[in-house]
């Protein structure tokens, strides 16, 4: 499962990037300063792991991960070409969801493609290269529909019914993922992989001083752009996070304070990013390791086990389940408590495991 860092080209891409994965990725005062895409793993943070651990002490930490991918900038007109262009919408179509970074800090020494600081115009700029590219895919599907409607095959008219609908969409400015399609509709849209089908959060990068800052006026349109379009935004200055990524822990501790920040923006950012892929954790804790496993929301048992090993899912019998905060407020985090006051539940094939459950399987094979 992957993000894409998408935008305009000299919006701190890269900055963020790096203070997300401390890959080092090239970022500089220049536009196309990116060209080949950078990919980074990144620890997601779990408060519930850290408290596991605490009790533990174990061996092992594994934390989820996700991947990051920073791609090149992209300009008005990408899609007819410009710039990089299209190069760079493929690099787009890899990832599962897309981090947008759009520019909110003044900076004279640093260019602005457009020439001026304007949050709503660069993300409809973007956007609209990403229906642009879509319309085109969507396009070529239709086309092909309607010659192939000729032979006869209802399949062909109901795909070129669906095509035409989602073009018409597209065409009023609305994102793939946003139009009422349906069962079939919908899966005609998501075979065609369209740009705007994939979620995404808004990154507003704001300039250091603005950090901490309630109600900043150049994040208004974007705040109110962004709900209207069914996302969220993330604050964060982009250059503070970096060279907090470069501080070991305490430094970055009094740094935090100074300015006022709580938890970083980036933490924040990275599990709205988790949750942006519709991903969830189960826990395992136990001297050997504590470890946080992936899974698609809606996910049962069986299956769950299957990450763990894919004998835990032939022979799959029972979960042995406790959620997390029922472990931490009812048993200070101690299974052999909940056993006893008959918190840990049993669970068959059908349950679907929650977010923050705490896991056993019983298999056999
Ligand atoms: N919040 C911020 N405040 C001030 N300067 C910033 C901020 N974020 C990034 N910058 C600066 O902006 C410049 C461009 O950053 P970066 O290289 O990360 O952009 P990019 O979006 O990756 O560009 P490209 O599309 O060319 O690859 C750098 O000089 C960086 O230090
Ligand atoms: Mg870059």
């Amino acid at each position: 499962m992957k993000l894409g860092v998408v935008g305009l080209p000299n919006v701190g891409k890269s900055t963020l990037f790096n203070a997300l994965t401390q890959a080092g990725a090239q970022s500089a005062n220049y536009p196309f300063c990116t060209i080949e895409p950078n990919y980074g793993i990144v620890s997601v943070p779990d408060a519930r792991m850290d408290y596991l651990a605490q009790i533990y002490h174990p061996q092992k930490f594994t934390p989820a991960q996700i991947e990051f991918v920073d791609i090149a900038g992209l300009v008005k007109g990408a899609s007819k070409g410009e710039g990089l262009g299209n190069k760079f919408l493929s690099h787009i179509r890899e990832v599962d969801a897309i981090i947008e970074v759009v520019r909110c800090f003044e900076d004279d020494n640093i260019t602005h493609v457009d020439g001026s600081i304007d949050p709503l115009r660069d993300v409809t700029t973007i956007n609209y290269e990403l229906i642009f590219a879509d319309m085109e895919t969507v396009q070529k599907r239709l086309d092909k529909a309607l010659k192939f409607q000729k032979t006869g095959d209802k399949k062909f008219k109901v795909e070129a019914e669906a095509c035409q609908l989602i073009l018409d969409e597209l065409e009023k400015g609305n994102f793939a993922r946003n139009i009422e399609l349906s069962e079939e509709q919908e899966e005609i849209m998501h075979s065609m992989f369209l740009l705007t089908d994939k979620p995404i959060i808004y990154v507003g990068n704001i300039a250091e001083d603005q950090v901490g800052k309630n109600d900043l006026p150049v994040l208004q349109p974007l705040l109110t752009y962004a709900a209207e379009h069914g996302s969220e935004v993330v604050t964060i200055s982009a250059k503070i996070e970096e060279d907090l990524a470069g501080m070991d822990e305490e430094e970055k501790q009094l740094f935090i304070e100074e300015l006022g920040i709580g938890e970083s923006g980036l933490s924040k950012l990275i599990k709205k990013s988790y949750s942006l892929l519709g991903l969830i954790s189960y826990l395992t804790a136990g001297e050997k390791e504590v470890r946080a496993w992936t899974i698609t929301k809606g996910t049962k048992a069986p299956q769950a086990a299957g990450k763990i090993h894919s004998d835990f899912e032939r022979g799959f019998i029972k979960a042995e389940i406790v959620a997390f905060d029922t472990l931490k407020n009812d048993c200070n985090g101690d299974m052999q408590l909940a056993k006893e006051k008959g918190l840990v539940r049993q669970e068959g094939k059908e349950y679907v495991i929650a977010d923050g459950d705490v896991v056993l399987f019983r298999f056999n094979v």
